[in-house]
């Protein structure tokens, strides 16, 4: 582990110059936990390559061996995947630290072993709710128990999940959705899902989910707007590479910014797939971002956007980011609690909204700020680019940044950022 990671906090230290250079945001998060799950459900052997090694991938690959799946890491980004189409029961709870993508998308994978699945997470996922996918699951016929509405879950499967039509409110987190059509493909008979609400969190993600579901074999038909209809098809395997992690990228497009510099990461804006990407055109908008932005498509990007904010023109207002507070911590009143740390009045929270007071004499000013980063990754990430303009930035528990982006600090010392660690 480097210095960065194992330090109890860290200090980021101003730029004398813009920073420039190259540095490549590491693989998506969102498309490895996806293609690693979708070619264990594959009959034979699956490589992936572009991939994300990081704590979120560690808990879904350590969780499909434990269910019989060998998973090979070949490479600093490669994956090996051999299955045989039929996940197995595992002997302990599966634990995912706080991964969501991995808790939500196997507690319904898990519908389809024989046997029971406890998925499990640390103290902070066992406060993130599960309850609308426990609920569809138990609708769709699964014998499913989660008594607190968060994980852990017991998922009792009988091997087959009925054909049928599963109806899921995905207003709080895609990520239900997502993981009721990957499971949809290893169904008896076709599944019609179905959105309850019109709200759904990020569409984005729901496409990632079906453009990784079309690269093993499967698919879903949109039936109509909030309607697919899935196949039993199974998936197929394949080799699939995955492209750099936008949210990641979103800290080096605002870096870059931020200290007016040109760094290359590799990948042009208009090349992702992932809803982060959209980001990119409001950071280009930088010292003049608009009034409001609405974060529903992008909200991983949302913590980038509000630190660029603070040294904005102009105020800017963050609407459509409610599921903000049900992430890894609850990311508006982390936001507003490290913004106001650095100058008091800088943010406020109105009901589910942040209002970022934006002040650009912060720009060259020194502070005293230690950052509480409440084990979110995306909190420390983002609170760093401020100590890239402002004196006296501390980030505490800069390890968390292991959850999607563990060469982060790396990163930014290779850019020529000075970093302190201390403790
Ligand atoms: O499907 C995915 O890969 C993700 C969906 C989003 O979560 P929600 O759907 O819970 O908003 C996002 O915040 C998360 O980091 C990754
Ligand atoms: C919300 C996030 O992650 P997850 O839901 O996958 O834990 C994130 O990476 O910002």
């Amino acid at each position: 582990m480097s210095d960065f990671l194992a330090a109890e906090r860290l200090t980021v230290r101003p730029v004398r110059a813009s920073l420039r250079g190259r540095a490549v945001p590491p693989g998506s998060k969102s498309i490895t936990n996806r293609v690693l799950l979708l070619a264990a459900l594959a009959n034979g052997t699956s490589r992936i390559t572009g991939a994300l090694r990081s704590d979120d991938t560690r808990h879904m690959a350590t969780a499909l061996r434990a269910m019989g799946v060998s998973v090979e890491e070949t490479d600093a980004t490669s994956f090996e995947i051999s299955g045989n189409g039929q996940l197995q029961a595992p002997s302990d709870p599966l634990f995912l630290g706080n991964a969501g993508t991995a808790t939500r998308f196997l507690t319904a994978i898990a519908a389809s072993v024989d046997g029971t699945v406890v998925v499990d997470g640390d103290e902070h996922m066992r406060k993130r709710p599960i309850a609308p996918l426990v609920e569809a699951l138990r609708a769709w016929g699964v014998a499913i128990e989660a008594p607190s509405g968060c994980p852990p879950v017991t998922i009792r499967g009988t091997g087959r999940l009925p054909a049928g039509r599963v109806t899921i409110d995905g207003g709080l987190s895609s990520q239900y959705v997502s993981a009721l059509l990957m499971a949809a493909p290893l169904a008896e008979g076709p599944v019609d899902i179905v959105l309850t609400g019109d709200q759904i969190g990020a569409r984005g993600y729901v496409d990632l989910t079906i453009a990784a579901m079309e690269a093993f074999g499967a698919g879903a038909e949109d039936v109509s707007a909030g309607h697919w209809r899935v196949s039993p098809t199974g998936y197929m395997p394949a080799n699939h590479h995955v492209e750099p992690d936008a949210s990641a990228a979103t800290y080096l497009w605002a870096a870059q910014r931020l200290t007016g510099g040109a760094i290359d990461i590799g990948t042009a804006p208009d090349a992702f797939t992932q809803p982060d990407a959209k980001a990119h055109d409001l950071i280009a908008l930088f010292p003049r971002m608009p009034a409001v932005i609405d974060g529903a498509q992008m909200q991983d990007a949302v913590p980038t956007l509000a630190v660029l904010a603070a040294y904005n023109e102009t105020p800017v207002r963050f609407v459509g980011i409610g599921n903000l507070r049900v992430k890894e911590c609850d990311r508006i009143a982390a936001l507003s609690q490290g913004l106001n740390v650095i100058r008091p009045g800088l943010a406020a929270e109105e009901g589910d909204e942040l209002v970022v007071h934006a002040d650009p004499t912060l720009r060259g000013a020194t502070v005293s700020a230690e950052i509480d980063t409440f084990a979110d990754h995306r909190i420390a990430m983002s609170f760093a680019l401020t100590g890239l303009v402002t004196d006296g930035i501390t980030i505490l528990d800069p390890g968390c940044v292991a959850k999607t982006f563990p060469a982060y600090w790396d990163v930014l010392a290779g850019l020529g950022v000075e970093l302190r660690p201390a403790g």
